[in-house]
């Protein structure tokens, strides 16, 4: 898969140490608390799992999986629940747990339906942030990094439901996207 990649934006040891920071923070922030991390999958799924493991309090996980893009690398701007939480989230503190955000208008959407939902809190914290993207307001509580506005895949982003496994972050070959 190295092959296919035009460039290796972030490695895969900056992400760990990144997310080891991100837990350490997070842990210090909720320290008495039982917050509920709430994975948006598909594409959270690496850093959910290796973030929690960096948190050291307890916290409850549950996933959402919602949709806003296609096969391609373009957002439709409609935001479509896959699957539902299995938890309540009234008082509660929630994090949402994100691989990125792009336009805002998926994070946009889960702030509002928690907050309908009568969350105690809901704070943000996603691994890339892409403001350049931005189609709504958004400012995350926590990012890792800052991408520039090209489409990236790697650590849970995909390209045509691929590379979602690569350990790192970069952007593929213009060959790869035009052979789809
Ligand atoms: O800020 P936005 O423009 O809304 O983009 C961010 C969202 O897009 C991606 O998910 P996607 O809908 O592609 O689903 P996936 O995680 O299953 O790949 C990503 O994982 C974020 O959830
Ligand atoms: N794979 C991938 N998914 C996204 N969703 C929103 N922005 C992006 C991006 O740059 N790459």
């Amino acid at each position: 898969m190295k092959n296919d990649m035009r460039e290796i934006l972030i490695t895969e040891e900056e992400i760990q140490e990144k997310v080891k920071l991100l837990g350490r923070e997070i842990s210090n922030e909720y320290d008495g608390k039982f917050p509920l991390f709430v994975g948006v999958l598909k594409g959270a799924l690496p850093f959910m799992a290796d973030l929690i493991k960096q948190v050291d309090i307890h916290v409850e996980i549950d996933f959402m999986d919602v949709s806003s893009y296609g096969k391609g690398t373009v957002s439709s701007g409609e935001v479509k629940i896959v699957k539902d939480l299995n938890t309540k989230v009234e008082g509660r503190d929630v994090v949402i747990v994100e691989d990125i955000i792009d336009s805002g208008l998926t994070l946009s959407y889960l702030i509002e339906l928690f907050k309908y939902r009568k969350a105690k809190s809901v704070k943000v914290v996603t691994l890339l942030d892409k403001p350049e993207g931005r189609k709504v307001d958004l400012v995350p509580d926590r990012a890792g990094f800052i991408v520039p506005d090209e489409f990236v895949v790697g650590y849970g982003l995909d390209f045509a439901e691929r590379y979602r496994n690569l350990p790192y972050v970069g952007v593929l070959k213009p060959e790869i996207y035009e052979g789809e």
